[in-house]
């Protein structure tokens, strides 16, 4: 079972134990991650463009008319650390050309999950057991019946997304890399998910008419889990065939009420906790810094009377992220008062988190099992190809110890 709070990486996670064992699957798939590419896409430029409505809104009376954008010179210009009169008009025009893309969101989300769930968090769009088979059929849930009518259904406003999308490719690179945007990405004013950088640094590929999500673009795509998701992987060990089911959950706490009827049966959690998340707060209750709620549900699943037989894999996640805050020069102790005056270096601030979760399982592991903890990087798929089989041998050791066969 995958477990850790939304965003930890769990369903990333799930992807790369796909492509592992089971990359014909994520290669039919590929389709049908197309929209919610777009999707994403969609969602980080309607960010980009409320904060340009907010940071650099014209002066009354203005009629946002601005020199061509190819003839700006602030354009290309290195990022300031005052905003630069020139980008108010400059900006207000790009926002203009780009606010169709805006107005097909909510299209393209119903159309996204054939009009069954669209709503709530931040991601607007929830993926449910089964909604791969929309577009191919694999060994997924059974699908809802109201998923199996849509998924003969046309695509056409994803269609139309392509076609804008590519019809609007220059106005959104040159937006993504204006001075004015630069300067609210750096000063913290915009904050986009991980995936917008990949993305929109790339978004010519994307707006190609045969476009096609790679594995790296399936492993950054952002769509949040709804309930509990089961995947199923043979797996060949030592020269046997194992099939292996992999539950993925949702990770938001109004999720985790559904995972408790999985426990009794697991045989192994994987906990993920993205220690990148030091300065960000929960999007269900932005008082709970989120390293804290890592910790409070770590404490609770090692402390849980049902899950005391299984094995206990903690993944320290995000660690890309975390040494790019790093080196941006973000400090922990800004946000973790505890921190103190060690000194901000990856090295230090990933030990420090280590030290906090190896901690908890010290004193709260009810079972005292062993904890087997990775530092990973889930967009990464080399080094977390290695430890996909690393792991699977410490869960199979600890399984056959378990039923007293080792
Ligand atoms: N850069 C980077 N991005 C990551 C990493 N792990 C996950 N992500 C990204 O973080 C976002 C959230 O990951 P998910 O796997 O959807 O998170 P989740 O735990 O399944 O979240 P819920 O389904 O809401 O519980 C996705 O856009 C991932 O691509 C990582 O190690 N590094
Ligand atoms: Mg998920």
């Amino acid at each position: 079972m995958l477990l850790g709070q939304a965003e930890s990486g769990k369903s990333t996670l799930q992807k790369q134990f796909q492509l592992y064992y089971a990359s014909h699957t994520l290669e039919h798939e590929r389709p049908s991650w197309r929209p919610i590419v777009f999707f994403n896409i969609l969602k980080a430029i309607r960010m980009v463009l409320a904060e340009i409505d907010l940071e650099f809104p014209l002066p009354q009376g203005s009629t946002g008319m601005a020199p061509s954008i190819s003839g700006s010179t602030s354009a290309s210009s290195s990022s300031a650390s005052r905003p630069d009169p020139s980008w108010f008009p400059e900006l207000a025009q790009l926002r203009m050309k780009l606010l169709p893309l805006v107005a097909s969101e909510d299209a393209l989300a119903s159309e996204l999950s054939g009009g069954v769930s669209v709503g709530g968090g931040r991601s607007g769009v929830y993926v449910r057991a089964g909604w791969q088979t929309l577009v191919t059929p694999s060994r997924s849930w059974p699908m809802p019946s109201d998923m199996r009518s849509a998924a003969s259904r046309p695509t056409p406003v994803t269609n139309i997304v392509a076609q804008t999308i590519a019809a609007l490719q220059e106005e959104i690179t040159t937006t993504w890399r204006h001075p004015g945007v630069r300067y609210l990405l750096a000063g913290n004013k915009l904050r986009l998910e991980e995936y917008a950088a990949h993305f929109l640094d790339d978004i010519s590929r994307v707006a190609q008419p045969d476009y096609l999500p790679t594995a790296e673009d399936i492993l950054h795509v952002r769509l949040q889990t709804l309930g509990v998701t089961e995947h199923t992987f043979d797996i060949d060990m030592a020269g046997s065939l194992y099939t292996w089911l992999l539950y993925d959950v949702g990770g938001a706490r109004g999720q985790r009420h559904v995972w408790v009827p999985y426990f009794e049966d697991a045989t192994a959690i994987i906990f993920l906790a993205p220690i990148s998340a030091f300065d960000q707060y929960l999007e269900e209750d932005p008082r709970t810094n989120r390293i804290d709620d890592s910790l409070q549900l770590f404490t609770a699943i090692c402390s849980n009377k049902l899950l005391q037989k299984a094995a206990l894999v903690l993944m320290l996640n995000k660690t890309d992220i975390l040494r790019k805050k790093i080196e941006a020069g973000i400090k922990v102790r800004k946000y973790i008062s505890s921190y103190g005056d060690r000194p901000n270096s990856y090295e230090e601030v990933s030990e420090y988190f280590r030290a906090h979760f190896i901690q908890v399982h010290r004193r709260k592991d009810i079972s005292h099992r062993p904890l087997y903890l990775h530092f990973t990087s889930m967009i990464d798929i080399k080094a977390t190809q290695s430890i996909i089989i690393n792991v699977n041998e410490a869960i199979m050791r600890s399984h056959l110890t378990s039923i007293g066969l080792a």
